[in-house]
């Protein structure tokens, strides 16, 4: 596994906001990354991890620059880890739609030609990222994972799928029912063909339905009322009827007049940082 290497480096409260690159061998191309690395990593204790999945259109710096996080990170200790959204390249098959190929990985295994060479973000998140990860920092063993819309369903269905390796999970505005809303239906049937099972074991809401009662992992949702995207594709409200029938342990809160934008994200990222942090520390 080639190791990171460093590309960029700023402080930023007391630690340093740092960009890598490498070569991934899950999504057989390079890849950057953006890592918040707090004041505490002088220090010899292992330092939690948050990941932190984009939407649509993103790459590794939408969150890093436009949230507002790093304050509280570096007051918590925390590393912040976000990814970029798909594989990326000349050689990497694209679409002219932005909900579709580079920039909206979904962040799922893609088994259908041409997406099938590359697109890979489900094992790149779950497995390679973390490697790396652990292999640079001394960090806890387990992680936490977030994300926001296209992300925010990466992260649910991450964290529901990989109970053993998140200790919570939380989203923004996320899809939750990509086999029912366009943007989900698209790529579904873009990265996985027309077979409607194999969409499944990407589905939040199909999976919380399944396992829900079974495996649980601490969860926290946010979601703005004046979101243009609430209804058209269907975010939160099909995962919070279910998560109530099964009596499932989510905190889902809605707030009125807050839009589906990063404005909205950096109004409440400093509730999902000490969330996370509450569980990350009680490994
Ligand atoms: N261009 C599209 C919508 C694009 C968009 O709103 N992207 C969001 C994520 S949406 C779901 O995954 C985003 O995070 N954009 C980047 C940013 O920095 O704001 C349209 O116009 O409909």
């Amino acid at each position: 596994m080639a190791s990171l290497e460093l590309i960029a480096s700023t402080n930023c409260f007391g630690g340093q906001q740092q960009r890598y690159q490498h070569h991934s061998e899950v999504l057989n191309c390079d890849m950057k990354l953006s890592v918040f690395v707090p004041p505490q990593v002088q220090l010899s204790h292992r330092l939690p991890v948050l990941f932190w999945l984009s939407g649509l259109t993103c790459n590794d710096e939408n969150f890093i620059t436009k949230a507002g996080a790093q304050r509280v990170a570096a007051e918590l200790g925390m590393i912040l880890v976000a990814p970029d959204t798909s594989p990326r390249g000349d050689e990497v098959a694209d679409d002219e739609g932005y909900d579709l190929g580079k920039g909206a990985g979904f962040y799922v295994n893609a088994t259908q030609a041409p997406w099938d060479s590359h697109y890979k973000m489900y094992d790149y998140i779950v497995e390679e990222l973390p490697a790396l990860i652990r292999d640079t920092f001394h960090c806890k063993a387990k992680f936490s994972i977030a994300g926001h819309s296209m992300g925010g369903h990466g992260a649910l269905v991450i964290g529901l799928s990989n109970v053993q390796q998140y200790m919570s999970v939380s989203a923004f505005a996320p899809i939750v029912n990509p086999m029912a809303c366009d943007w989900g239906k698209k790529a579904l049937t873009a990265y996985l063909g027309e077979d409607k099972t194999s969409w499944q074991q990407y589905d939040a809401c199909h999976l919380l339905q399944q396992q829900g009662q079974f495996l649980q992992v601490p969860m926290l949702i946010d979601q703005g009322l004046a979101d243009d995207f609430l209804d058209s594709q269907k975010l939160t409200r099909p995962f919070e009827q279910i998560a109530k029938q099964i009596n499932y342990p989510a905190e889902i809160n809605y707030h009125s007049g807050y839009d589906h934008s990063y404005y909205f994200i950096a109004s409440f990222i400093e509730n999902h940082l000490r969330f996370h942090y509450r569980h990350l520390m009680s490994q």
